[in-house]
């Protein structure tokens, strides 16, 4: 019984183009009987920053490493490009601290079967580079800052070109100037052409870092779409302050608005209206407008809409 709340993929014209990653009935149970993931259904579009949202334990993790093949599906299926242009960061790589950040890349290139070692040297620098390390890069791990340890870490899963990187949860445990130093880093990815699909029970995050997301409850997919449609897809309600409650009612209703609501102030759903039109009909009808405003829910009333819970917006 899951209910998908699709919004649109905000491809407006023509067809839109193949998603980098999709999956189908993608289902984990695991021993015991626990469904951790239950018949979800992504779609990541090539070119997002696909924010995978939802609580600590609702399935995102184990999602990932279906997705990265670390753990086997009990049912469904997905599609994404081959592994080798896939790029991962799930739990961070083990770091040598008295290795600097450029020869700890040079081990985990070292690691990699498909990497020929004549070309190492040029991966490790174009990591680094994207990553803003190159300056840092003869300095030892242990003395990078967070927010250096996870972009190397990030740098480490784009050792070779990447169509496509997943990142569960980045920003964890970072302080807040590593926590900008990766949102930014992610943005960039994303602008230079690599889709990125990233986890976090971070509302705010996702809000700012993505274009897209996916929201998870207890092992289900809840809803998915682009953030604006996610967080327009509910109603706008206008909201007018007027001493004339009465004659305000009566006016959004004549004008068609739903849900017309008289309390200390009057509040309606916006629709498809201009609010300046509104406005010109209440005071053309003599009602004495102090005050109007649009509320238009954000991606937590939506959460909080759909699943009847709160959600953790810190960060
Ligand atoms: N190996 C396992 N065996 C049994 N249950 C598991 C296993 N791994 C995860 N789970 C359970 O599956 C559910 C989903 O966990 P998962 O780690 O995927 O969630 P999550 O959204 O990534 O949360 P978090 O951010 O805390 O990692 C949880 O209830 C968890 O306890």
């Amino acid at each position: 019984m899951t209910t998908i709340v699709e919004f649109e993929a905000g491809a407006p014209h023509g067809a839109a183009p193949s998603p980098a990653l999709t999956t189908k009935g993608l289902t984990k149970r695991f021993r015991g009987g626990q469904v951790a993931v239950d018949a979800v259904d992504l779609s990541v579009p090539r070119g997002s920053v696909y924010g995978f949202l939802g609580p600590n334990g609702s399935g995102k993790t184990t999602t990932i490493r279906m997705l990265l093949g670390l753990v086997a599906p009990t049912d469904g299926e997905y599609t994404m490009p081959p592994l080798a242009g896939v790029g991962a960061l799930v739990e961070g790589p083990a770091f040598y601290p008295y290795l600097s950040g450029e020869a700890n890349l040079h081990r985990l290139d070292a690691a990699d079967p498909t990497a020929s070692g004549r070309t190492a040297r040029a991966r490790v620098g174009q990591a680094l580079d994207r990553v803003g390390l190159s300056a840092a890069a003869g300095k030892r791990f242990r003395n990078y800052s967070l927010g250096m340890r996870q972009r190397l870490a990030i740098a480490a899963a784009l050792l070779g070109p990447r169509e496509l990187l997943v990142l569960d949860e980045p920003t964890n445990g970072l302080d807040p100037q590593g926590t900008r130093e990766v949102r930014t880093l992610v943005k960039e990815i994303a602008q230079e052409g690599t889709t990125v699909f990233v986890s976090s029970h971070l509302l705010a995050e996702v809000e700012q870092m993505c274009t897209h997301a996916g929201i998870m409850r207890t092992g289900k997919l809840v809803a998915q779409g682009t953030i604006a449609s996610l967080s327009g897809g509910r109603a706008a309600r206008i909201r007018i302050e007027t001493p004339d409650v009465a004659d305000a009612a009566r006016v959004l209703g004549a004008l068609g608005l739903a849900d017309v609501r008289a309390g200390g102030d009057v509040t309606a759903e916006l629709g498809g209206h201009a609010p300046e039109s509104v406005n010109a009909a209440l005071v053309g009808e003599g009602v004495a407008v102090r005050g109007l405003s649009v509320v238009r829910p954000s991606l937590e009333d939506v959460f909080v809409g759909l699943t009847g819970e709160g959600f953790d917006v810190d960060g």
